[in-house]
């Protein structure tokens, strides 16, 4: 199993050749990401892909490919908009895009039937309208059955549901791409990848998409990186695929301790400090359970960027940041303040502590564990003030002071 990886920041006229090569296997997923190169002045994804696609087999023997959007929040409306422009100038794709919807009825009509007739998200991604060709299906089969590409993107705590739905009834050829961050418990006492999830229920190949990614900004098409991972024999890149989608999970739960510092009112200083001990958690997290990854993914867009976004823009950010303030519980909170989205730390932080717990760990991860026990009220937020002051990071540095002045 091979990977590759990429910032689109470092798309330029330079690396063309590199990417024309990685596209002849992973063309089914760029195609998603041409806005985020968007005004740069640079040459822009789309413009690579389009000419990558010309060069690649499948173009060749013209197979279309037919894509389904598996979510419909903010998120996967956000990117329903995009893709459903791109297969649109795009060779090689069919036009008609489904998207599956959970199905609600908002004043007293379907969420699907206003999904397409005003061609708007009203709920999850009001004021923004979706292309014509992005047709909203309540039945997850009905929408997946002919798909080629599957896109994922709905809370993680349906990926289970989801799957055992969808099995055996999509096409054995397909490929998934999850854009879901979080994790799942395993059996014994650990976490499952979602990615995981998806490859091993449906028996697919699934790549993983995670990024400094805030929906409604990406929806506003303004400029943003993102990360790819790819398992594909045919890639040589690093192996480091597990890394950038456990980015993406864990990083919500240090938005959610950064939430807590803007609740207690203690300054960006402190939260500075919980976004880099939280970003050291991290790297160690990945380290002591997924060992060989490379430090270097943690400055990528799924890393220290989508970090630092969701500390400051994120919901779970606003939402733990109302927890401290409001006394009221996180559940409660997330169905007054989000309007039917979901929030993905608090749970992220409870999947991550049942297994730190089961193998005897939570003192190695003090952060997470102490979010996880704010979370769920077992003890107050000013508990964050103590975790960071005593946070075994400090203790490394000191030691090697103290080997420094005695020397
Ligand atoms: N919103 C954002 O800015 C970003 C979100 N993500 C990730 O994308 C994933 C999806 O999040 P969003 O699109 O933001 O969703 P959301 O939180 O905005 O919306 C919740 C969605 O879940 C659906 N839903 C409710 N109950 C359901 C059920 N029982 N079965 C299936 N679906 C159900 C709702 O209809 C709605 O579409 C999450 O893992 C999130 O972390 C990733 C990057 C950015
Ligand atoms: O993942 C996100 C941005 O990349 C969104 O984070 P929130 O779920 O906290 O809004």
């Amino acid at each position: 199993m091979f990977i590759f990886y990429f910032t689109v920041l470092r798309l330029h006229k330079q690396s063309f050749t590199y990417y024309l090569r990685l596209s002849l296997v992973s063309d089914k997923i760029l195609f998603l990401l041409n806005h985020i190169s968007y005004n740069t002045g640079k040459l822009t994804l789309n413009e690579i892909l389009v000419i990558c696609l010309k060069s690649s087999r499948k173009c060749a023997s013209s197979v279309v490919e037919t894509v389904c959007i598996i979510g419909s929040g903010n998120w996967g409306s956000a990117i329903a908009k995009i893709v459903g422009r791109n297969v649109q100038r795009l060779p090689n794709f069919e036009k008609r895009v489904t998207m599956y919807v959970y199905e609600e009825v908002i004043n007293g009509k379907k969420l699907t039937e206003i999904i397409n007739e005003t061609h708007e998200n009203v709920k999850y991604l009001p004021g923004h309208k979706l292309p014509e060709n992005v047709v909203a299906v309540p039945d997850v089969i009905e929408a997946a059955r002919e798909a080629d590409i599957l896109i994922f993107v709905i809370p993680h705590q349906f990926i289970r549901t989801i799957c055992s739905t969808l099995l055996g009834k999509i096409k054995p050829t397909a490929i998934g791409l999850s854009l879901i961050k979080g994790f799942d418990q395993a059996e014994g006492g650990g976490i499952e990848l979602i990615s995981h999830i998806i490859s091993k229920h449906l028996k697919i190949q699934c790549a993983v998409l995670m990024g400094a990614n805030l929906a409604g900004e990406v929806a506003e098409e303004k400029f943003c990186e993102t990360t790819i991972g790819c398992r594909d024999s045919r890639v040589v890149v690093v192996d480091d695929e597990d890394a950038v989608e456990i980015c993406g999970a864990l990083k919500n739960i240090v938005a959610c301790g950064a939430g807590f510092v803007d609740g207690l009112g203690l300054g960006d200083n402190t939260k500075a400090a919980v976004i880099r001990l939280g970003l050291m958690e991290m790297i160690k997290f990945v380290d002591v359970f997924y060992p060989g990854s490379k430090l270097a993914t943690f400055f990528e867009s799924c890393g220290v960027a989508d970090l630092i976004t969701t500390c400051y823009g994120g919901r779970n950010r606003k939402v733990s940041e109302a927890f401290v303030k409001s006394k009221k519980s996180i559940k409660q909170l997330e169905d007054e303040m989000l309007n039917g989205q979901k929030l993905q730390g608090p749970i992220t932080a409870e999947e991550v502590n049942y297994m730190l717990k089961t193998k005897g760990m939570e003192d190695r991860f003090p952060l997470f564990t102490a979010i996880h026990r704010i979370c769920i009220g077992e003890v107050k937020a000013e508990e964050m003030i103590n975790c960071i002051k005593n946070h075994p990071e400090h203790m490394v540095k000191m030691e090697m002071s103290e080997v420094v002045e005695e020397s």
